[in-house]
């Protein structure tokens, strides 16, 4: 560098480090307030004696109300009483203060089950059953315990993993992946630094793949329990194996707002409950005076009522799925533009990928006399005057559920449009209005047909409670439920556990791949419906996942453990590697692993089909969503306008096409990579020859189910009922031995939708005693087996 050069510099480092200390002092104040935030919290008040109880218990249920700092806190409390260092094998659990004083925050819960004494009766209920979850300690191998130094702090959703995560970082005055980090599908933002670990559940379960005793943790603090996701409660019943195999060495903490606290005291040998008392701000509950029609119209006209007649502070509002998100934003946008000047200045800014839409940047105020003046009115009584629509959902790329988190601009309410997604432990900064239709999409299973589908389904009283516990978090707030008092009175009090209504087939061969054989008499705190399980075995075996005698196979059961998606996809790329169309399979998977990507707008239903027809193929649904997938990679990946301009005119959806290279990167990645947990796969491509992928797909759905003819017809072979079908398949030949279809199911998605429509279209062809007569022997005998297994206990 010449002095010319260093002088040059001079003045930008000086600028530079000036604009460091002006950081640094604004982000030292923004500590302390946070620090002084921190200690106003209930949880704060009843650290002491929650420590304590953990000294003396294996297994803490925590119940305190929404926001009363139960996610932050808790695990930054033992981690400075030495719950999360290891390196000694005992660390806080001996060192720690054994009782402190208490400030009576906590107190344990009388009439939640939760006294030691009780929790005897815990140790007794669960006395003989749980061979099963020891099995799981045991197929550790002996593996080393004791070192355990991080607190695994679980969430149901990633979203809640990410944002929890980043709020205690900056609390603790550390980088995110540092001291405190997060880890969720394809993605791990941790170091061997961290000690916080905030993580999906089902990363955790998946972790305990190759850990059983989750050795690294010596806390798992299982966040938003009462949520009982099929992870959640397949991980509680791995941990009491866990708890049995290392003693006093590990803790589980059980935390939630809304839990059914003895359920969990009785579950777990020796737990205690505790109750964190009071909330930090309080939520104004109004209901509806009679039931509404329309829950969306209903939504639309709360959102618009708070933004012209409420305070500042931005609107919360609870919908059911992306297609309803959708709707409601448009909807949105046209009742603003037909509301009086006053309010309409609020242009509603679109979706983030759609920069300079109708109302983005707020320009409504331009050359309107009237509204000038309607501006100072609202900016008087302190309310915004534009209204900022931002949409959050599972399928949005993370970058854009990222923008509801950032502050609304000076006045801007923002109004989000969620799902589910925003339900628990997330704080949205901002939100002091909750707008509940009270309304979910929930899962659903049909054991008999091995069909999952979604519905739309009214909420429990605890989920009503955990949407209206995201106001009042950072001021007192307003939650609108709208239904009435009554409607609520009537309200399920809990959702019921999503294991018995689900699909179990990858939660089966996990707990295979982790050695647990007896899967029907694996310790469940609520069993699945025990048909769930044997459906799941069956077609594990028609998979080839399993051997005829229930055990896990090397070739394809082991393999398949490991493949973050779902058994019958991960078998389309097992076979696809094999016959050298490795690139294709992953493409369809990712495709349908996406959300649907065909828009089909009813207005225009003549050129959405026209503009169809070019991608469609003879030889079924996957090879169309192959075509569509490779029309949309061929495009530039650095031009956002073409890739826009092409979904326009093809009717796909953009969003869609987004997630599904996301999966496909992510999973190429993965098939590749030479060491566990990836498979070191080779990945060839079949160009145009398609018969290697159709080979595949129909071995990794329905291997012995049905056979692709020469002819491209599926014959459908008996294996109990594991058969699927598309609702316009048509039987071209009804033979002795099977039926002969012209097309099958494609995608468990599309099936889920249509359950229903199969059921009635196809069950009496195919009735119970035609495939009783045909089952196979190999089949039988995984049923037999797991028969046994029940027998013998
Ligand atoms: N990202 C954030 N921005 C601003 N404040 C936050 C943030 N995260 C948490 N807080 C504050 O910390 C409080 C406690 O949050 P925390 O998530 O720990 O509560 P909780 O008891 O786990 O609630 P819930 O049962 O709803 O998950 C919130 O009420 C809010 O005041």
């Amino acid at each position: 560098m010449t002095d010319n050069d260093y002088e040059n510099q001079r003045p930008k480092k000086q600028r530079r480090s000036g604009d460091l200390r002006e950081n640094d002092a604004a982000a030292a104040e923004r500590r302390r307030r946070i620090d002084a935030e921190r200690r106003q919290l209930p949880a704060w008040a009843a650290r002491d004696k929650l420590l304590a109880l953990l000294q003396q218990h294996r297994t803490l249920v925590l119940v305190g109300e929404t926001g009363s700092g139960k996610t932050t806190q808790i695990p930054q409390f033992l981690l400075s009483a030495k719950f999360g260092r290891g390196g000694s094998g005992k660390g806080g659990l001996a060192n720690g203060s054994a009782g402190g004083t208490s400030h009576g925050g906590a107190s344990n819960s009388p009439g939640q089950g939760g006294t030691p004494d009780e929790a005897g009766d815990g140790d007794a209920a669960a006395g003989p059953g749980p061979g099963s979850a020891r099995t799981a300690a045991t197929a550790a191998g002996g593996r080393g315990h004791g070192g355990g130094h991080c607190i695994a702090v679980t969430q149901p959703r990633r979203v809640a993993a990410m944002t929890v995560a980043r709020r205690v970082a900056e609390e603790m005055g550390t980088k995110i992946g540092q001291q405190v980090g997060y880890a969720i599908r394809f993605e791990d933002v941790t170091s061997p630094a961290t000690r916080i670990k905030y993580m999906t559940d089902g990363l955790l379960l998946r972790e305990a793949l190759v850990d059983p005793l989750l050795s690294r943790y010596r806390v798992v603090i299982i966040d938003e329990a009462h949520e009982r996701t099929v992870h959640t409660d397949v991980l509680l019943g791995l941990i009491k194996g866990v708890q049995a195999r290392r003693g006093d060495d590990f803790r589980l903490v059980v935390m939630s707002a809304t839990l059914d606290a003895a359920r969990f005291v009785d579950y777990f040998p020796g737990a205690v409950a505790a109750l964190v008392r009071g909330r930090q701000f309080p939520v104004q509950v109004l209901y509806t005076a009679r039931p509404e029609d329309n829950y969306l119209d209903a939504a639309i006209n709360a959102t618009l009522q708070v933004h012209q007649d409420e305070p500042e502070g931005d609107v919360l509002v609870f919908l059911t799925g992306q297609d309803e998100i959708d709707s409601a934003e448009r909807l949105l946008k046209d009742r603003l533009s037909s509301l009086p000047a006053a309010a309409r200045m609020a242009g509603v800014g679109g979706a983030a990928e759609l920069p300079g839409e109708e109302g983005e940047g707020g320009g409504g105020a331009e050359g309107e006399g009237g509204a000038a003046a309607a501006a100072a009115a609202a900016a008087a009584v302190g309310r915004p005057r534009e209204l900022l629509v931002l949409p959050i959902y599972a399928a949005l790329p993370p970058e854009q559920q990222m923008k509801v988190f950032e502050p609304a601009p000076p006045g801007t309410r923002k109004a989000i449009l969620a799902t589910n997604i925003a339900e628990t432990s997330i704080t949205i900064p901002g939100v002091r209005y909750v707008v509940d239709t009270g309304h979910v999409k929930s899962r659903d299973y049909n054991a008999k047909l091995g069909l999952e589908s979604l519905a739309v389904v009214p909420v429990s009283q605890a989920q009503a409670r955990q949407r209206s516990g995201r106001a009042g978090r950072e001021g007192p707030g307003k939650a609108y439920r709208l239904y009435t008092e009554s409607d609520f009175s009537q309200l399920a009090a809990t959702t019921p556990p999503e294991i018995t209504r689900c699909n179990l087939a990858s939660v089966v061969l996990q707990l295979k791949a982790m050695g647990i054989d007896d899967v029907l008499g694996f310790d469940f705190m609520d069993p699945p419906p025990r048909t769930a399980i044997l459906r799941s075995l069956e077609l594990l075996f028609a998979l080839g996942a399993l051997d005829t005698s229930g055990k896990l196979t090397e070739e394809v059961g082991l393999r398949l453990s490991r493949l973050p998606v779902d058994p019958m996809f991960g078998r389309v790329l097992l076979a696809a590697a094999g016959l050298g169309c490795g690139v294709e399979a992953l493409a369809v998977v990712a495709m349908v692993s996406a959300d649907n990507v065909f828009h089909t707008p009813r207005q225009k239903e003549a050129e959405w089909r026209a503009a169809r027809i070019k991608f469609l193929s003879r030889e079924g649904d996957h090879l169309t969503l192959l075509n569509v997938f490779r029309g949309f990679m061929e495009l530039p990946k650095e031009s956002n306008k073409a890739r826009t301009s092409w979904c326009s005119d093809n009717f796909i959806n953009i969003r869609a096409m987004r997630k599904a290279e996301d999966i496909y990167t992510q999973l190429v990645r993965f098939m590749g990579h030479p060491s566990p947990p990836g498979l070191g796969l080779p990945l060839a491509t079949c160009g145009d020859e398609t018969t290697p992928l159709r080979r595949a797909l129909t071995a990794g759905l329905f291997p012995h189910a049905a056979r692709l003819q020469p002819d491209g017809s599926y014959r459908v072979i008996a294996t109990g009922r594991q058969v699927f079908l598309h609702p316009t398949s048509v039987l071209l030949e009804r033979k002795p031995d099977c039926l002969v279809f012209n097309e099958l199911m494609h995608t468990s998605r599309t099936y889920a939708r249509d359950a229903t429509a199969i059921e009635a279209r196809w069950l009496p062809e195919l009735a119970p005693a035609f495939f009783a007569a045909k089952a196979s022997a190999a089949t039988a005998g995984v049923s037999a087996v797991a028969a046994g297994a029940a027998a013998a206990r």
